[in-house]
């Protein structure tokens, strides 16, 4: 599934990006060794004259376990959509060149989520030509930008724009924060790491306190809204337009979470493939762990999850890519509709995968508890997937904004949107195309469900949310009343997206592949149909898109479908061609030798490299001899 990489050979064959040691790592060795990766990832790059795909790619190989993330996710995009031209040329060849370390520091300790509220200030002294940045209490200092604590030395510092006594709203500045010199912070600048993390421990993320802190007036990145020298603020895009790296980071998590339950479902599957516990026949030889239907249960929702990711992905990279040339074009109208739709799936996307990695932890036993199994670690690394980028409640908030408003056009006859195309059907037409069980192995079936689901989530909020208003509740009191069923309908939307995604991808493939290959894709599509319907039945009855009797069928055709996958489950994932490198579990490995690379982890593990470890001889040889104990 993944463009084969043909330069893994050469980054595997580096120690550095040879995985095994990093477990035993502290801090500020994770943290070196990633900043070493990258830099040596950008000499094999000049080496052998990899594109820049080739680097992301590389990247992806190493699971983002790399230094300066946010520099190339978000400071390099950030001066791309934010900066004039000027900016840019000034800016751009420093960045790509690391001769600047940039991050994106916009979240403050007391505000992440509500920007408006964001207390930092950039007030424009006309006497000087500069602006002034200052963080006036403990609750404005900026409090988790990746880099931040030890790395960056500049920041794009997100600030209330303040000229004269009038607050012109949230724009990006550019900060240098330490010297080019000696790495120390500049006056006024107070810079360190936040503190270790449950996970993603490599990276600095960092605090930041400005006091007073004087910039030209030509660092406000101004593509979108600029000061002029007497005190002018003009103004030449929505206010929206400098929330534009947001929308593109949303994306990029999107292609993270699939990369992350590839990984997970892998190791499941091979190693449930490897395992063997017990038999249904007394006395009969130990069945595979993948043979036992639970198993699969457990297991394959998320193999199903990695293709329903990897054909979203695509989709939206491609509407991205199409919004996103118009906006720098300085044509605004797909804003809405890329917010909109990236804000739900970044948080359908890492929804689904957090909760399914677990399920693959699970799945592999106490082993899946040991490190060397990285199933747990891969969790650990992905949870803040559902908070970085929007909080993944707010981000549901954003999509069903959108989708309100796409349904009132609908209703007032007007044109909307493509992604909601089917708001402008007559919901009370419907008929449930499942009318007999056989029904159920069509996936456009299953597609037409799972619209009339979400058509029917949408219409019921708009309606209540306008029963709320004419019943004389206020605006926010009508919202806040709604917010758990605006969440709901943001949810289906987006299950809506991934199901429509995965049958067209797969009917779009079915003109180009053998069609043995095409009915394994075709199984997996429908397992994740039925699978989705069956897990949120209680909605879709509720919506009435299918009955008592659909959702019988509906139950026997998915456990069919698992019996139907299993042949193919290894295959499917062995399809991910991610290289042992990438994946690092022992318990992954595609030679099957899961006991033996445990076995071999055990042994590597620092504790093992004494055979008598200090403890004994400060507590244990005297208590093992009866010796009275030293005052502990
Ligand atoms: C090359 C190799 C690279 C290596 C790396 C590999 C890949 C890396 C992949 C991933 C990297 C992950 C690293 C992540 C690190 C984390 C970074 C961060 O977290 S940065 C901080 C992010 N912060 C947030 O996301 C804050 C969330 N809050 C908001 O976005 C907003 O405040 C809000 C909740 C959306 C509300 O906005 P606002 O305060 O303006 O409120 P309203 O007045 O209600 O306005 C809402 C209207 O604005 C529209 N809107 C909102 N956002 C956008 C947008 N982004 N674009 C367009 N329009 C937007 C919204 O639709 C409303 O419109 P109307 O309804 O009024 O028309
Ligand atoms: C690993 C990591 C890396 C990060 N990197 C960066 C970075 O590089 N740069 C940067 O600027 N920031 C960064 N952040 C910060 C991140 O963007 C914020 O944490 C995120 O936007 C959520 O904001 P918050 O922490 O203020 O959560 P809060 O908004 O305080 O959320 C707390 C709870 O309140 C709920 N809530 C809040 N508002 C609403 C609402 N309007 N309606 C309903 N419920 C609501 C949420 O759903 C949540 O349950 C990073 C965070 C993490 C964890």
């Amino acid at each position: 599934m993944q463009k084969t990489f043909k330069n893994e050979k050469i980054l595997f064959a580096e120690p550095l990006f040879q995985c095994d040691g990093l477990a035993g790592f502290t801090r500020s060795e994770l943290y070196e060794n990633a900043i070493h990766r990258t830099l040596r990832i950008n000499q094999l790059k000049k080496e052998h004259n990899w594109t820049q795909e080739d680097f992301d790619i590389a990247i992806r190989c190493l699971n983002y376990e790399v230094g300066f993330v946010i520099h190339l996710s978000m400071f390099i995009p950030a001066i791309e959509r934010l900066a004039t031209d000027d900016q840019k040329a000034k800016w751009l060849p420093l960045a790509e060149s690391y001769r600047i370390l940039g991050t994106y520091a916009q979240t403050e300790l007391g505000h992440g989520t509500n920007l408006m509220a964001l207390e930092t200030t950039a007030t424009f002294d006309p006497r000087t030509d500069e602006f002034v940045l200052r963080t006036p209490q403990l609750s404005s200092m900026k409090w988790w930008p990746g880099s931040l604590g030890k790395t960056a030395t500049h920041a794009i510092v997100l600030a209330q724009l303040i000229i004269g006594n009038k607050n012109y709203g949230m724009n990006p500045f550019m900060v240098q924060l330490r010297s080019l010199e000696d790495h120390m912070p500049l006056p006024g600048i107070i810079v360190g790491d936040i503190g270790a993390k449950l996970g993603a421990n490599s990276n600095d993320n960092g605090f930041l306190i400005l006091n007073d802190v004087r910039i030209p007036r030509e660092n406000m990145l101004a593509r979108n809204s600029k000061v002029t020298k007497d005190g002018r603020y003009i103004q030449t895009s929505t206010n929206k337009a400098n929330y534009a790296t947001m929308v593109l980071v949303r994306l990029s998590i999107i292609r993270w979470a699939e990369d992350t339950i590839k990984n997970g479902s892998l190791i499941a599957i091979r190693y449930s493939a490897v395992r063997r516990q017990s038999s249904l026949q007394a006395g009969g030889p130990e069945m595979q762990v993948l043979d036992y239907q639970t198993q699969q249960y457990k297991i394959f929702p998320s193999l199903a999850a990695s293709y329903a990711l990897f054909f979203t992905y695509e989709a939206m990279m491609k509407e991205y890519e199409i919004a996103y040339a118009q906006i720098m074009r300085g044509n605004n109208q797909l804003l809405g509709q890329i917010h909109g739709q990236l804000s739900g799936l970044k948080a359908f996307a890492s929804d689904l995968v957090t909760y399914e990695l677990e399920m693959c932890r699970r799945s592999c036993g106490g082993h899946g508890y040991l490190k060397a199994s990285v199933v747990g670690e891969t969790l650990l690394h992905t949870l803040p997937l559902v908070t970085v980028e929007g909080d993944n409640t707010v981000m549901y908030l954003q999509c069903a904004r959108y989708l309100l408003k796409q349904i009132a056009k609908a209703l007032a006859g007007q044109d909307v949107d493509e992604p909601t195309s089917y708001l402008k059907k007559d919901i009370l037409s419907y008929t449930c195309p499942v009318q007999k069980g056989e029904h159920c192995t069509n996936p456009n079936y299953l597609l037409k469900i799972y619209t009339q689901r979400a058509h029917s989530a949408i219409a019921s909020v708009a309606r209540q949310l306008q029963f709320d208003l004419e019943s004389g509740k206020d605006q926010s009191s009508a919202f806040n009343n709604n917010l758990v069923s605006l969440v709901q309908a943001a949810k289906a939307h987006c299950q809506l997206c991934l199901m429509k995604n995965f049958v067209e991808s797969v009917s779009a493939l079915e003109r180009t592949c053998s069609e043995n290959l095409a009915s394994v894709l075709r199984q997996l599509c429908l397992y994740f149909g039925l699978h989705g319907i069956v897990t949120a039945s209680g909605e879709f009855l509720e919506s009435e898109a299918i009955g008592l009797q659909q959702l019988e069928w509906i139950k026997a055709e998915e456990l069919k479908s698992l019996a139907a996958i299993r042949p193919n489950a290894v295959a499917l994932v062995d399809a991910f061609d991610l290289h042992d490198q990438t994946v690092m579990s022992a318990l992954g490995r595609y030679d099957g030798n899961a006991y033996q690379h445990l076995f071999e982890a055990a042994k590597r593990e620092p504790m093992n490299q004494t055979q008598v470890p200090p403890a004994y001889y400060k507590y244990l040889r005297d208590l093992i001899k009866g010796q009275p104990l030293a005052k502990l």
